[in-house]
């Protein structure tokens, strides 16, 4: 375990960074690749830990992938080009890798495992094995199917219509790769929009996939073909340093490069809405995702509601979220978050204990939290417990304190961003 002191009593960011490549984007990208006839050639792939999961369950399914830092090439052969693994697949701590190497594997004609690290044996995965086995897929885990390992026989698969119980664009991209090979068509209707990078990808390999509403639509037996793939930098990364801007006294500075495709600006509309200093230069032309470069203040900031269709936009910003509440005026109260339980912690529980510790009155609600602003933070020992965004809100909720503080399991962090800590000192001046 690795045990980090952070810097504290900050005055202010100042410079640019451009933030490393989108993790959900960067996942679909190799798995799309993957599935394709011919080369696909990945620019600012992001080489964390997550999406290093994923290369390799790939490369074991006998995919031959050359990785150069975010340089990645994949030359795929089709779903005829994937080969039965020899040993079990190994997903690390990837929700994302798991999920939906389920949705792939359950089309192909061989039998594979997969398992990951203690935290991936902890989350639910009956929400994806159910309608897969809707579909056709014979899959079997520990508690019926809830909990890896998980063995998955390939079937054919026959397409579906079916309705999501909870926002997930893992669930819907399980199912709609799954329907990529599927007889027939494949339906998968959202109660809230949840990002939409699967369907832009299907397009940008040359596939068909049509929305109605909240309803989206694959036909199985489509033609893939390798493609170029320009990754923008992750807003959920960005996030880390928008608060930091937000909230450390002095702060002026400019995240290049940052993703901004409409179903993951969440953190962007409650920036306005808590009345952020910032200003967005989107780029111009055409592109499958949206992109620019964010620049942003310190300022005055007042409580906010987040709640509703906004969850889905922002869920893995809510950590660091609630710390920007904390130097808000009034109260936040942040609903409908029930989701949070079942990442990579209980990110309800773990984000209020652990920022209880540094002084933050803060509490945990059954599907969210209340935030009390304008508050002074103190010091001491938290832990980022395997979680990646915990450890990185908590590396800039050290900026505000007063006394030490010292973070440990910092490593987690590698996990969505290995550089972080670079990226932090370079706006720090060190
Ligand atoms: O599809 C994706 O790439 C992701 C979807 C979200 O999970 P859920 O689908 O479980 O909400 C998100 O929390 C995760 O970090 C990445
Ligand atoms: C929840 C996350 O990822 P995953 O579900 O892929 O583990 C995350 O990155 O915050």
């Amino acid at each position: 375990m690795s045990v980090k002191t952070l810097l504290t009593n900050r005055t202010s960011l100042e410079g640019q960074v451009k933030v490393p490549g989108d993790k959900s984007i960067s996942h679909r990208a190799v798995m799309f690749g993957s599935l394709a006839d011919g080369i696909t050639r990945i620019e600012n792939f992001l080489p964390g830990e997550d999406c290093l999961s994923t290369i390799s369950c790939f490369r074991q399914l006998g995919v031959e992938i050359i990785q150069n830092g975010s340089d990645v090439t994949v030359k795929g052969k089709g779903t005829d080009g994937l080969n039965k693994p020899e040993e079990t697949l190994y997903v690390g701590n990837s929700g994302t890798t798991i999920r939906l190497m389920m949705g792939i594997l359950s089309g192909l004609p061989f039998k594979s495992t997969l398992e990951g690290d203690e935290s991936i044996a902890r989350r639910p995965m009956t929400r994806v094995t159910l309608p897969l086995a809707k579909m056709g897929a014979r899959i079997m885990g520990r508690n019926n199917g809830e909990f890896t390992p998980l063995t998955v026989e390939g079937q054919k698969l026959t397409g579906i219509t079916y309705e999501l119980p909870i926002a997930s664009a893992q669930v819907k991209s399980a199912i709609l790769l799954a329907g990529l090979q599927a007889e027939g068509e494949t339906v998968v209707i959202e109660p809230v929009k949840t990002r939409d990078h699967t369907e832009r990808m299907i397009k940008q390999f040359g596939g068909e996939v049509e929305r109605n509403g909240d309803a989206v639509k694959v036909t199985g037996g489509q033609l893939l073909k390798g493609t170029e793939i320009n990754v923008p930098g992750d807003i959920s990364s960005a996030a880390f340093f928008l608060v930091a801007g937000a909230v450390v006294p002095g702060s002026d500075i400019i995240l290049r490069n940052v993703g901004l495709n409409p179903t993951r600006t969440g953190i962007i509309d409650v920036l306005k809405a808590m009345g952020a200093d910032f200003s967005i230069d989107a780029y111009e032309g055409e592109s499958a995702e949206p992109a620019g470069d964010i620049r942003i203040k310190h300022s005055k900031l007042k409580g906010t509601i987040i709640e509703g269709d906004l969850i889905p936009r922002l869920i893995d910003e809510i950590p660091v979220i609630a710390l920007l509440a904390t130097q808000a005026e009034g109260k936040t109260v942040i609903k409908d978050a029930g989701e949070l339980k079942v990442k990579e912690t209980n990110r309800i529980d773990t984000v209020v204990n652990e920022l209880k510790k540094l002084g933050v009155e803060i509490e945990a609600t059954d599907d969210g939290m209340i935030i009390q602003g304008q508050q002074g933070l103190d010091g001491g020992t938290v832990s980022a417990h395997g979680d990646h965004r915990i450890g990185m809100m908590l590396s800039i909720a050290a900026l505000l304190c007063k006394r030490d503080v010292v973070l440990e399991q910092s490593e987690s962090i590698a996990v969505s961003y290995p550089g972080f800590f670079e990226d932090l000192y370079s706006l720090l001046g060190k």
